[in-house]
């Protein structure tokens, strides 16, 4: 298999990552002191999994999951110190995107049905670099790194992961690893809708108009500091005990959505360069009303209906509803002067190096709505099925003393 690998080469700065095949590993003998093991043993760890899909009760602590192996030279193997929840898990526990994202969590794309499990769950984590694959020369063992492992892979809620050298990054030093494990995940979100979404960055963000619906939520905490670290002018819609929240963070206005009406407070303001869409539903159906037409202003949502369709209607037929989909709403919008687009959470280290920049710079800081011990991770996953976060859910995987 690794000879198929033969001679790749993909650059980015100094993550260069040559797949020369065979998978030796650094850093065997600080893994074997950590678990206590003889080389030739195999090894297990505690790891959250589920082995169907369904309500909370599907969550199962198991202290005998199989320890992550490297399967390509350019993996690590990470000890979680801490993860954090997406709603994104809640809806994977439940079977959301089962037909499409389980293709590729065999590293040889060999799938029957049900081999996903056992499942775990959890993007975010925050941790230490125990084991490297031959070719990663970015990172050592004992990097204090962070990183969102994409949903086609096992994930975070276990004591250690494997995950690509280019999904991870080495953690911002002013932040704890309880701290850092809520921003990877709705950072990287906020970062793709923002820059390869709308082609927005530091220089040319400067007086532009955003909207952002969600606002008190995971990614849009972050999204409001980034778009202020890039001196735009943000208006935040949500509920009113947030409003403080977001004016901390630097929204320059806020709407409640509960006790106002928002198309009203919404017709006394300009029109917006780009609206940031966290909430979805019926939300589309009036908020473009609210960019400028002919502008080159953008709607950008998060709430999109691909891997629903795939589950729903199978791979090809899903993909191509999803394709129609789109394609009908864009042309629809496009002919009032106004770019409706859809997007997607993006795995990538060399994106977490910069928000790691600025996060050191305190430009971006985490909103933590609640912190759970590993042992208290369905009680968190209840938590975030309630809805109304203020942030993000932490599990703290090993209990830090600041
Ligand atoms: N396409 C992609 O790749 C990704 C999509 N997503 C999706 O984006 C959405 C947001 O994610 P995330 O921020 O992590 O979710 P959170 O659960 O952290 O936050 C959602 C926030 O929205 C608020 N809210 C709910 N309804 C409204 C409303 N009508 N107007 C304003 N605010 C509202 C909630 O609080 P309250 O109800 O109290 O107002 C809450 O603060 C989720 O649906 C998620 O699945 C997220 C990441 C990646």
């Amino acid at each position: 298999m690794l000879a198929t690998l033969g001679g790749k080469l993909s650059l980015g700065g100094p993550r260069v990552t040559v797949f020369c095949g065979g998978h030796r590993l650094k850093g065997r003998p600080r893994l074997r002191r950590e678990l206590g093991t003889s080389p030739r043993r195999s090894t297990v760890m505690p790891a959250w999994v589920i082995d169907r899909y369904g309500p909370n009760q599907v969550l199962r602590f198991n202290k005998n999951v199989m320890f992550p192996i490297i399967h390509y030279p350019n993996e690590v193997i990470i000890k979680v110190h801490a993860a954090s929840l997406n709603p994104l898990d809640i809806t994977m526990r439940s079977g959301y995107g089962a037909a499409s994202l389980n293709m590729s969590r065999d590293p040889l794309h060999i799938r029957t049905k049900g081999n996903e499990f056992p499942l775990v769950l959890g993007r975010d984590l925050s941790g230490v670099i125990m084991e490297c694959g031959l070719d990663v020369k970015y990172f050592k063992p004992g990097d204090e790194v962070w990183a969102a492992i994409p949903p086609w892979k096992q994930g975070t809620l276990s004591e250690f992961v494997v995950a690509s050298g280019n999904e991870v990054s080495l953690k911002p030093k002013s932040l704890s690893h309880t701290e850092a494990a809520a921003l990877p995940f709705v950072t990287l979100t906020a970062w793709s809708a923002l820059i390869n979404t709308c082609g927005l960055q530091k220089d040319n963000c400067a007086g532009k108009r955003v909207l952002i619906l969600g606002a008190a939520g995971g990614v849009g905490t972050v999204a409001i500091q980034l778009l202020k670290a890039w001196g735009a002018h943000v208006t935040a819609v949500c509920s009113q005990d947030s409003s403080a929240l977001v004016r901390s963070l630097g929204a320059d206005h806020v709407i409640d959505y509960k006790s106002e009406n928002t198309e009203e407070q919404l017709k006394k303001l300009e029109l917006f360069d780009l609206i940031l869409d966290n909430v979805g539903g019926s939300t589309e159906n009036w908020a473009l009303k609210f960019l400028k037409p002919w502008s080159g202003a953008k709607y950008v949502t998060l709430i999109t209906p691909l891997l629903l369709n795939t589950d729903r209607l199978g791979l090809a037929d899903g993909m191509l509803q999803t394709g129609i989909t789109m394609a009908t709403k864009t042309m629809k919008h496009l002919c009032k002067g106004k770019h409706y687009r859809w997007s997607f959470f993006a795995p990538s280290g060399l994106s977490l190096d910069e928000i790691t920049q600025l996060v050191d710079e305190g430009k971006i800081r985490p909103v933590i709505d609640e912190v759970f011990a590993f042992a208290d991770v369905p009680k968190a996953f209840e938590k975030l099925e309630r809805g109304h976060s203020r942030g993000k859910t932490v599990i703290a995987v090993i209990q830090e003393h600041k």
